[in-house]
């Protein structure tokens, strides 16, 4: 068995794969003060839940946003048995070209749905990733990573919102969604919502003239199930895209 780990800045997404199957999917919080005895034992506990022994973990593979929690998860993969742990960055074969002023420079997390899209979509792809931050790229034909747009995610400027506004609710992002609010909890709701949905309609629009019409439009991250729906575009939501796409990067470099 392969884990993939995906650490965003708010979650860590946990995929669990046996040659061709996926076994499970979870996600934890990213909490950057735990140790790495920490992170086995609940790596060792989400194991167990899922019905798997710790006896058949091979190797691991961890895209990281979070640079000081990559050593500790690392760590904390080996503690449960995992012999091999990859980490994607320099050195790592993943089948993409990074055509980009700094390729370094470069979230994990986009690299990780880049594979993930260009594994399982038609090129040119269009990638919308609504996590702690929102990200759009873009992967052409030729599986170059061309580049993207990074923005507050939805979450995050909806907090942002409340906490900067004396009369303004924390509100949760559930229910229905009128375009034209009557009451302050609704015109919060239209305003991030459709706003964060009329934006994603608006850029791929705008990408589509700088780089071409794409053959797929993408989405993933825990907030493309909110957001999608009410976008005019088609676009496919794939939640397990990061997870998915490591675990692919991992079986282009065990051979
Ligand atoms: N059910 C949920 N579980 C986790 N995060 C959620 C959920 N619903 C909404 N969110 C929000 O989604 C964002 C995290 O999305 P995720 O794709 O896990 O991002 P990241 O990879 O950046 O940690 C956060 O802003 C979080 O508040
Ligand atoms: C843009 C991000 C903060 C998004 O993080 P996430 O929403 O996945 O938690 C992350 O991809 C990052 O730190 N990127 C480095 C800068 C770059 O990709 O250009
Ligand atoms: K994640």
């Amino acid at each position: 068995m392969i884990l993939s780990v995906d650490v965003g800045n708010t979650n860590i997404s946990i995929g669990a794969y046996e040659a061709e199957n996926r076994l499970f999917v979870c996600h934890i919080l990213t909490e950057p003060d735990k140790t790495e005895v920490e992170y086995a034992m609940l790596f060792h506990h989400i194991l167990h839940l899922h019905r798997q022994s710790e006896q058949d973990l091979e190797g691991a593979i961890i895209s990281s946003v979070v640079p000081p929690l990559s050593p500790v998860l690392k760590a904390a993969l080996q503690l449960c048995g995992a012999e091999r742990v990859l980490q994607v960055g320099p050195g790592i074969r993943t089948g993409l070209n990074i055509r980009i002023d700094n390729p370094a420079q470069l979230g994990a997390d986009f690299v990780a749905a880049a594979i993930g899209a260009m594994d399982r979509y038609p090129l040119p792809a269009i990638i919308v990733d609504l996590g702690t931050a929102t990200k759009i790229s873009v992967v052409d034909r030729s599986r170059t990573f061309i580049g993207g747009s990074i923005m507050p995610g939805v979450k995050v400027s909806l907090d942002a919102l409340s906490n900067r506004a004396a009369q303004l609710p924390h509100i949760s992002l559930e229910g229905p969604v009128p375009v034209i609010g009557t009451n302050t909890v609704d015109s919060m709701k239209s305003g991030v919502l459709l706003g964060a949905a009329s934006m994603i309609d608006g850029m791929i629009a705008r990408y589509e003239e700088a780089a071409g019409p794409a053959a797929s439009v993408v989405a993933c991250g825990a907030l493309a199930d909110v957001v999608v729906p009410l976008c005019r575009r088609e676009i496919t939501v794939d939640s397990t895209l990061r997870i998915d796409g490591l675990y692919a990067a991992w079986r282009k470099n065990s051979v």
